[in-house]
């Protein structure tokens, strides 16, 4: 069976830029797939070529074994791309709306699916509604509605959570999660590190234009050695016998690093041995982010 995605030697230019370099990745059907990166590695620009509304400088890409540009309709029909930018027609109802993309696609009699995308995005009692009268989180879920209305295998959500409230992200990520566990491939770009580490499966991290990081998530951060215990202290300066341990303070807080577990009893014993009482402790372990930001640089958590 064709992989969802497959993209081979892809590179484009702007000029003197090289927006993307040398792009090789597979994308497996079936998979919950994030694109990361920081703003302007090129994500956008991947997606707008693999929907066809941008053409590459070379290289080749594939969605369902179907190349996007000599077989632009075919590879069309199988994927559906939410934007990131909220763009639509003011002078019709959500309805309409869906019903005019479905034609095309070259769907005639599509209001049973169009009933089912609506009642899942709870947008049901909007249907009827100008487009131009609905709020900008009722908007996102009508881009969203309008990506599947081809029930397309494959799906690509581009940053589709950004400014969105956290009632709408949960019920968002219900319906995707869904849609993925019928066998649609999902593919996400998000700045929210934690949202694709709680999603997805597999990553790409992109940077100027290339792939840096191609791994499973839980393989990433076993990657990541040790952990970091939060403590708030009874003393606000360490003492000379723990300021050789690896630490940083911050809002009244200190961060140990270590490696491993049983370091924490000794760094308990040490601190009895000060008389220093533990007023708050938390354990964090290695995340998404900190892999992020060891593979970026701290820069690259801007938002857009
Ligand atoms: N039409 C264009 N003409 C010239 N340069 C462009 C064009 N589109 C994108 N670029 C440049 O290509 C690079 C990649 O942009 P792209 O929008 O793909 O990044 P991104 O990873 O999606 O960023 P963001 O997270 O901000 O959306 C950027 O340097 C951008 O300025």
């Amino acid at each position: 069976m064709a992989a969802a995605i497959e993209i081979q030697k892809l590179s484009k230019r702007y000029g003197d830029l090289l927006a993307l370099d040398n792009i090789q990745l597979t994308i497996d059907t079936g998979e919950f797939f994030a694109l990361l990166g920081p703003n302007g590695a090129g994500k956008t620009t991947l997606i707008s070529i693999l929907a066809g509304l941008t053409i590459a400088s070379s290289g080749q890409a594939k969605i369902m074994g179907h190349d996007v540009v000599a077989d632009y309709g075919q590879s069309r029909r199988k994927l559906g791309v939410v934007p990131q930018e909220l763009v639509y027609d003011p002078f019709f109802t959500v309805r309409e709306l869906l019903v005019i993309q479905s034609g095309y696609y070259g769907i005639r009699k599509n209001d049973a699916w169009i009933d089912e995308i609506l009642y899942r995005l709870d947008l049901t009692r909007k249907a009827d509604t100008n487009m131009r009268a609905l709020s900008g989180g009722m908007k996102r879920r009508v881009l969203v509605a309008q990506a599947l209305v081809h029930k397309p295998p494959v799906i690509i959500l581009d940053e589709p959570t950004a400014g969105v409230d956290v009632e709408l992200r949960q019920a968002l990520w219900q319906f995707i999660k869904q849609l993925n566990r019928d066998g649609h491939t999902i593919v996400l770009t998000t700045h929210y590190l934690e949202e694709a580490e709680a999603l997805c499966n597999r990553v790409a991290m992109l940077k100027q234009g290339k792939i840096v990081v191609l791994d499973s998530i839980r393989n990433l951060i076993k990657s990541i050695q040790g952990l970091t215990v939060q403590m708030r202290l009874s003393c606000e300066k360490l003492p000379a016998a723990l300021q050789s341990w690896p630490t940083s303070s911050s809002e009244g807080f200190h961060y140990f690093k270590m490696e491993n577990y049983p370091q924490i009893e000794l760094l308990l014993a040490m601190l009895r041995q000060e008389n220093i009482q533990v007023l708050d402790m938390q354990l964090q372990q290695p995340d998404l982010e900190e892999v992020f930001v060891k593979i970026m640089g701290a820069q690259s958590l801007e938002t857009p």
